[in-house]
């Protein structure tokens, strides 16, 4: 795996699948942390996705990984970070080209929508691929306002 430390963070809709990821990650030997939620309660995903991205942003963690229903409501919530560039990967393709052009440092997973094994299947694939560089570090760098 290229990256070895990840953060993690879910809501309740994606707390299932948060918890397989977290379980395979750990039998990797991936440092992993999790800033919650820890139940299937009903709860709101900005609560834990704010805390997870700061993370992020600092350094903390190379890369997080998110989960809430439809993946949209974590991925807006941690794109609102300056330092984040996050990638909504419903496949293992689209997960790949996250970090191969996007150089994408959190995954947000639609855990609704896709089976654990498919969850762990895009997880694997963006922690096991490395951003290409080249022509799309330049449209990268016109990202940021
Ligand atoms: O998918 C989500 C946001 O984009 C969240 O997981 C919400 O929980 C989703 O909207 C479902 O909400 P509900 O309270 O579980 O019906």
């Amino acid at each position: 795996m290229i990256f070895k430390s990840i953060a993690l963070a879910a809501d309740h809709a994606g707390y299932p699948a948060k918890e397989a990821i977290k379980k395979h990650l750990i039998s990797k030997g991936i440092e992993v942390k999790d800033f919650g939620t820890h139940s299937e309660d009903s709860t709101d995903y900005a609560d834990y996705a704010h805390p997870m991205a700061s993370a992020v942003e600092n350094n903390e963690f190379e890369i997080g990984i998110a989960v809430c229903g439809s993946g949209n409501g974590i991925n807006m919530t941690v794109n609102k970070h300056q330092g984040i560039r996050a990638a909504l990967c419903w496949s293992v393709e689209i997960s790949e080209m996250a970090r191969l052009h996007n150089d994408a440092n959190i995954c947000t997973v639609p855990g609704r929508y896709v089976s654990e094994e498919d969850a762990i299947s895009i997880v694997d694939k963006f922690v096991n691929t490395a951003f290409e560089g080249g022509r799309h570090q330049k449209r990268i760098d016109k990202i940021p306002v």
